[in-house]
């Protein structure tokens, strides 16, 4: 993709230097959200817990998608991606339980 307009290379260069550092922003909130549900993992293994709780897991769709409605993002997509976060939770909380 190329342009001769320089003030239009200057706009996408401001521009992805922005996603670039929301990127970066997402991947360490994520990191330090797997960090705490790791935890939350060994302690539900050590005290027999289940590695899912669908009501805890409904509560959060549900406050996700407000926040989500409020931020006007797509509160289909917030939800669609909580899923995908939690189903991969469930199974490192899995793992963890085999392994205990
Ligand atoms: C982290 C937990 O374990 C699972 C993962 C969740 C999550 O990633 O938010 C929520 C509920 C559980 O199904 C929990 O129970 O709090």
């Amino acid at each position: 993709m190329t342009t001769s307009d320089p003030s239009v290379q200057a706009e996408l260069s401001r521009l992805r230097d922005s996603i670039d550092n929301i990127d970066a922003a997402v991947v360490h909130m994520l990191a330090e959200r797997f960090k705490c549900t790791q935890q939350v993992g060994h302690l539900k293994a050590e005290h027999k817990l289940p590695p899912a709780d669908p009501s805890r897991e409904a509560e959060q769709i549900a406050r996700l998608r407000r926040l989500a409605e409020n931020a006007k993002l797509d509160p289909a997509f917030a939800e669609k991606l909580l899923n995908f976060i939690i189903a991969e939770v469930i199974r490192h909380h899995e793992t963890i339980a085999k392994s205990a």
